[in-house]
Formats: structure tokens, sequence, C-alpha cells
């Protein structure tokens, strides 16, 4: 894989470089109420700019439907990109259009730009070759080299990720480069005992990698959306709780498979359940119960482990050796929902184990909720993405940026 200084060296000077960085920041209404990401991709645009490049970034945010969707705007983070960098940041309203090639026309050298949310476009993460490589020859057309530096987004076979570097001259920023370092220190060999504890709501992206984790980790701790789709594989009545019922076969498979490795499984005995989801925007107190983890009564909605469950995972964080986690315990952004979070966070602190907290949201949780992040190993801006890494499979954006 090419570096960016090995690109730099090459000169970039009054070149269009396209940065496909991962901008996708917890948002509140149009407030940014988190901007690691944002930090995190600096380094990489500072240093084409400083090398006179015509910096120009692109990312996604949320998951618009392949149309214009003011919510999912990426304007808040040109303006948060913009005071990171120390230098204004022109926004383009449209990705490949008429504002895009204006603005970027209009780029000087060591100036950034900043393109709307690529998945405005359906091409960008169409399934069908043809249609991403079109999108793809659109994005092309605006630069004349290409630096994947969007960790977060690796994992995703889509136009600006995987079939734009194979038409333009490509580089890995130094996001890439630093995740990867870490992560792959996870695969080779780890130090033992090795915990994983996943969360999070994207459960359907993440079951998958339990079959691949069940070989390598010994302990696995499971909170958040994905442990009510486990509760409910063991028999339990789960409410209204988030659930992959589709999902609930291989899920027993997994616990069968785990017996028979001696791998342990660390599933909440408790969790704090409310009849309604809660308000994040007033953050008003939601009326929750603590209720056992086995009988979750119909009306009710799990949204975070309990407090029988959080000493439990502590105690499982206390004597491991390496821990990776991905994935918030609970509705963390509601007060009433961040105790299990935060008591995980707490036992990687108080663990001497290696620890690499992976995922936008998880990252996010540990610095709402007050964490200095300096304090953990290493915490990765990718969720999916690191989880896919660990996985042991091939990962589309970084498999574009091999020579
Ligand atoms: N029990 C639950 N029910 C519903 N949502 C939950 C529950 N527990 C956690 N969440 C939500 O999960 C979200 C984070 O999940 P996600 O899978 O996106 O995490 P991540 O891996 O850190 O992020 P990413 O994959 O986006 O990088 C949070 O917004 C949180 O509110
Ligand atoms: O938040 C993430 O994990 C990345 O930005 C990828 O987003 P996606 O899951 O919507 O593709």
């Amino acid at each position: 894989m090419k570096t960016i200084d090995e690109l730099v060296g090459d000169g970039v000077s009054g070149k269009r470089v396209f940065v496909r960085a991962d901008l996708n920041v917890p948002l509140d209404g149009d407030t940014i109420t988190d901007d690691g990401r944002i930090r995190a991709a600096v380094p990489t645009i500072q240093k084409l700019a400083e090398s006179g490049a015509r910096v120009i970034v692109a990312s996604h945010l949320g998951r618009p439907k392949g149309a214009p969707d003011p919510q999912f705007s990426l304007a808040p983070v040109a303006q948060r990109l913009g005071e990171l960098l120390g230098t204004e940041v022109a926004f383009a309203t449209d990705t490949v259009g008429d504002s895009a090639k204006a603005t970027v026309g209009g780029t000087a050298d060591g100036g950034v730009t900043l393109l709307e949310n690529l998945r405005f476009n359906a091409g960008e993460t169409s399934k069908d070759d043809t249609e991403r490589g079109a999108f793809a020859d659109q994005l092309a057309a605006l630069a004349d080299a290409y630096v994947g530096d969007g960790f977060g987004a690796v994992h995703r076979k889509h136009a600006s990720v995987y079939d734009l570097p194979a038409r333009l001259p490509h580089a890995a920023g130094y996001l890439i480069a630093t995740e990867v370092g870490v992560l792959k220190k996870l695969t080779e060999d780890v130090e033992r005992p090795y915990a994983v504890v996943l969360g999070g709501a994207k459960v359907s992206d993440k079951l998958g990698v339990i079959d691949h984790l069940l070989g390598k980790a010994d302990r696995l701790l499971v909170g958040g959306g994905m442990a009510y789709t486990f509760l409910a594989a063991k028999g339990y009545e789960v409410g209204k709780s988030l659930l992959q019922e589709d999902q609930i076969p291989a899920v027993k498979g997994y616990l069968d498979r785990a017996e028979q490795l001696g791998v342990e499984f660390v599933l909440p005995v408790d969790v704090v359940a409310a009849a309604e989801f809660p308000d994040l925007k007033t953050k008003a107190p939601a009326n929750s119960a603590v209720v056992t983890a086995d009988a979750i009564p119909a009306e009710l909605e799990g949204l975070d482990i309990g407090p029988e469950s959080r000493k439990r995972y502590a105690a499982k964080l206390a004597d491991a050796a390496t821990v990776f986690w991905n994935g918030p315990m609970g509705v963390f952004e509601h007060p009433d929902f961040a105790a299990g979070t935060r008591a995980v966070a707490q036992g990687l602190l108080d663990s001497p184990a290696f620890t690499v907290v992976g995922g936008g949201d998880s990252a996010a949780a540990v610095r709402q909720l007050g964490f200095d992040e300096n304090a953990f190993g290493h915490i990765s801006t990718g969720g999916g993405a690191s989880l896919e890494y660990l996985e042991g499979k091939t990962l589309p954006g970084l498999a574009a940026l091999e020579d």
C-alpha cells in the first residue's frame, strides 16, 4: 500500500487530491455531538494542504436513501472541519454536480473543499457494479489522485471506497495506517485472557462477527441492542426490546459452539427497561425499571444492562489481558440508560488489559461520559470496520488501496 508520505513525495502541489474520509458523526439537529471522527481526519487533510494540494474531502453521513435529505447534510461538518484546520472549508452543496465542479474548480493550491454527502447519490451504495462504476467515474473526473482515509467505512463496497481508487493514483492516509497497525496486533499474538465486549444497535451487521470471534476470544460479553436476540435464543421473553428474530437459530448455534469450545458467553442477568424509547433531545426522565433478563414484561423495552450485570461484566474485564470493545451497552445518550456503558468503560480503565475501543458511537460514548480517551490503549474510529478487520475478512476499502 502506498503511503500518503510517498504520494506527497511524488509531488501533489497544484493537484486535486480526493480524500475519502469517514465524517459520519453523531448529530443533534445540526449540532455535532461528538467530533472525534472529524479530528481523526485532520492530519491527512492538513498534510496534503500544507503540501500545496487542492484537497477534496468526501464522506457519507447517516443512511440517506440515495437522494438529497437535509437532515443528513454535511454542512455542519464543513464548518467544524474549518475550525479544526484553522482555515475556511468551501462546501459544495452536491457531490458531482454543478456546485461540486465549481467549488473544486475554484479551490486554490492548499485549499480544502468538502463535498455534500456521497450517499445522496444512489450510485454510491449500489449493489450494481455498473451503477457504482458510473458514479465513481463522475467522482474521478473531479480529481487527479485519491487518498483512502475513511477507516470507519472500509468494510463497505461503495463507489467512493472501492471503485474510485481503481480509477486514480492512490495511497492510504494516516488514519488508516494507524488503525490497521493497532488492529493487526489483535489478529496476531494476542495476550490472554482476551475478552470481547459487543453491544450497540447495528445488530444484523455485527452478529456474524461472533462466529469468527468464537475461535479467537476467551470471553464474549454481550450487551446493548444485541443482547436481546441472545436472550430470546435462550427462550426468554424480551418484551419490546430490539430483536433480530431471523438470527435466533444462528445465535443458538453460537451459544452451543461456545460451550463446546469453552468460550465464556456473558449475557445480562438484569436490564433497565422502559415502556417507551427515551427522548434523547429533552433527556426527560424515562420512568425506567430494573427487571430480570429472563422475563422482560411484554410492554417493556430493554435499554441498558442492569446493576447486577454491570458488576459481572466489570469482574470479567478485571483480569483480562486484552479487551476489544465495540458498541454501547445501552442507550447511553440518555442519562437513565448510560450506567452500563459507563461501567464497561470504567471496567476497562480499572483492568490492566490492553484495550481497544472501536466504533463511532462507542468512542463518542466514552468521551461524552467524561472519560479521558487517552487512558484507553486505542480508540478506533471504525465500528463495523474494526469488527470485520478482526474477523479476518478482506475489506474492500483496504484491498482497493493495494498496488
Ligand atoms: N438496548 C438498546 N436498544 C436500542 N438501542 C440501543 C440499545 N443499546 C444501545 N443502543 C444504541 O446503539 C447505538 C450505537 O450502536 P452502533 O452499533 O452504531 O455502535 P458503534 O459500533 O459504536 O458505531 P458505528 O458502527 O456506527 O461505528 C447508540 O446510539 C445506542 O443508543
Ligand atoms: O458509523 C459507521 O460504522 C461507518 O461510518 C459506516 O456507516 P454505515 O454502517 O452506515 O455504512
